[in-house]
């Protein structure tokens, strides 16, 4: 499974976890703490990842920017889901900007047609 799809798998995990026992379950023990507490994991997570990028461009590895890069998008789904959305929505705006210059989207963002907020 190494497409979107595992996307989908996780974020139903993800969903049912909101009803699980945080003491067999790290996603439903972050749903019950709260945003607060899913916030800083996804701000730490944020950090791990941007060292783990320094690092490769030193080493020449990515193996340590890809596994944090994996628990900044896992912790990003949680933070999605615990909002009441998930994935799709954003798949669906990178689709909608699919094709489309960065330039003339930022051009559009400052004309005040952002669409999707
Ligand atoms: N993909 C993941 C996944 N990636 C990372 N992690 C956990 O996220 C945490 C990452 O936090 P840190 O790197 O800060 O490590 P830590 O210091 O141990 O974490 P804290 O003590 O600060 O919370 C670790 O506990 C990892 O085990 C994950 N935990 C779960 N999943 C998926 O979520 C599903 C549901 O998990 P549970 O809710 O635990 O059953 C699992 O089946 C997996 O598919």
């Amino acid at each position: 499974m190494t497409d979107t799809h595992i996307l989908h798998e996780l974020a139903q995990v993800l969903e049912q976890r909101k009803q699980g026992d945080p003491d067999s379950s790290y996603v439903a023990g972050l749903h019950q703490k709260g945003l607060n507490k899913i916030l800083e994991k996804v701000g730490e997570e944020v950090t791990e990842t941007l060292l783990a990028a320094k690092d490769a461009e030193q080493s020449g590895n990515n193996d340590d920017l890809v596994y944090e890069t994996a628990d900044l998008w896992f912790h990003s789904l949680i933070m999605l889901s615990h909002l009441g959305t998930g994935p799709d929505a954003v798949l669906n705006e990178l689709a909608r900007r699919f094709g489309l210059s960065g330039l003339d989207e930022k051009a559009a963002r400052s004309n005040g047609t952002k669409s999707s907020s």
